[in-house]
C-alpha cells in the first residue's frame, strides 16, 4: 500500500500561493517545498519522472511508495486536466529512488509557465540530476504511427517565439545563468540508449527520434497550422514539455524527452476524423506495460552510467 502524506498546516487547499502571474517563486519558496519534502522522505532521488497524459502508469511501476497529493505540498500549483492525477510520487524503480511527477501542469489551465516548471526547479533542489519526461502527442512525420515513441532530439518553442518563456523576468543565478544555451538540451547518449533499450525490448520499430513542438492549446491544430508545423520540421505536436525542459538545463539536469504518438495529425481537409483527449489517454493505456518497461530500462542505465 502507497503510504499517502497529509500536511496539516495547509488543509483545505489554503497554500501559500497568492502571486500574480508576473511574481515567480523565490529559491526560497522552493526551498521550502523542497524541505518539506526532503523531511518526509527517507531517501534521496538523482531521477525525476514527468508522466505525460495517460501515463500516470509509469508512477505506478513505483515500489515502496510515498505519495504526496499536490494539494498538500506547500507553493505546488494543482492539476485540472482529466488523465493527470495530481500527486507526487517518490519510490523506488528497480531498486533505484526515483521522484515521478503522476500529472503536470499546463499553459492551457491557466498557469503561467514558470508555474508549470516550477516541479522541476523543486527536484533540482531535492537532488534530481536527471529528467526524464514523457508527453502524448500528435504525429506529423509520415512514418509515425499511433503508439510510436518518439525520442525527443530537439524542440521548436512556438512560445517562446512571442516571449514567453518560463525563465522570463528576473533570473536567480542560484538556479542558473540568464542566458542558458539550448543546442544540447536533449542528452545524445541517453537518446541512443532510448533506441538501444527499444531495440532490446523488440520494440525498435516503433521508437523514432525527432523534434518536438508544443503551443498552447488547449484546442488542437487546424490543418493549416499541422501543414507549417510540418513545414518547419516538426515530427510530433503537443502542449507541454518544453518549458520544463528549457527549465531543467538552466539548472543544469540532464535531459531525456520522449513523446507517445496517440494520434496522426490531420493535414488533409478530406479527412473527417477528430483528435480528442479520450483517443490520447486510451493510448497511454494502452502502451502502458511497454512505457514502464522502457522507462524502467533507462532509469537503470542512468543508474549504472550517470550520462552528463
Ligand atoms: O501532458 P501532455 O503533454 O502529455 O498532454 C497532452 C497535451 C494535452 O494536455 C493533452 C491533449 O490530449 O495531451
Ligand atoms: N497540440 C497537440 N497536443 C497533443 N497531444 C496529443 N495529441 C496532440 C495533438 O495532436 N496536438
Amino acid at each position: 500500500m502507497p503510504q499517502v502524506c497529509t500536511n496539516n498546516s495547509h488543509k483545505n487547499g489554503a497554500k501559500k500561493t497568492d502571486m500574480n502571474n508576473d511574481e515567480s517563486y523565490t529559491y526560497e519558496n522552493l526551498s521550502e517545498t523542497a524541505e518539506f519534502l526532503l523531511t518526509r522522505v527517507p531517501f534521496k532521488p538523482s531521477i525525476g519522472i514527468i508522466c505525460g497524459s495517460g501515463m500516470g502508469c509509469l508512477a505506478d511501476a513505483l515500489e515502496n511508495k510515498k505519495e504526496f497529493p499536490y494539494e498538500i505540498i506547500p507553493h505546488f500549483p494543482v492539476s485540472t486536466v482529466p488523465g493527470h492525477m495530481g500527486k507526487l510520487v517518490f519510490g523506488y524503480l528497480s531498486g533505484i529512488p526515483v521522484v515521478c511527477m503522476q500529472g503536470r501542469f499546463h499553459y492551457y489551465e491557466g498557469y503561467p509557465l514558470w508555474k508549470c516548471a516550477m516541479p522541476v526547479r523543486v527536484m533540482k533542489l531535492i537532488g534530481v540530476s536527471h529528467l526524464i519526461a514523457s508527453n502524448a502527442a500528435g504525429g506529423l512525420n509520415d512514418k509515425f504511427k499511433i503508439g510510436d515513441i518518439m525520442l525527443v532530439k530537439d524542440h521548436i518553442n512556438m512560445l517562446g517565439f512571442a516571449g514567453n518563456n518560463p525563465l522570463k523576468g528576473p533570473n536567480d543565478e542560484r538556479f542558473g545563468p540568464r542566458f542558458p544555451p539550448m543546442n544540447k538540451a536533449y542528452n545524445r547518449e541517453l537518446i541512443d540508449q532510448g533506441k538501444k533499450v527499444a531495440r532490446e525490448l523488440g520494440m525498435g520499430g516503433m521508437v523514432h527520434e525527432g523534434t518536438y513542438t508544443c503551443l498552447g492549446g488547449p484546442n488542437f491544430e487546424t490543418v493549416a497550422e499541422l501543414r507549417m508545423l510540418k513545414m518547419l520540421g516538426a515530427d510530433a505536436v503537443g502542449m507541454s514539455t518544453v518549458h520544463e525542459v528549457i527549465t531543467a538545463r538552466h539548472c543544469d539536469m540532464t535531459v531525456l524527452a520522449f513523446s507517445l504518438i496517440t494520434n496522426i495529425c490531420i493535414t488533409d481537409y478530406e479527412c473527417h476524423d477528430k483528435p480528442n483527449h479520450e483517443e490520447v489517454m486510451d493510448v497511454g493505456k494502452m502502451r502502458q506495460d511497454t512505457l514502464k518497461l522502457f522507462v524502467k530500462k533507462l532509469v537503470e542505465y542512468i543508474a549504472q552510467h550517470n550520462p552528463q
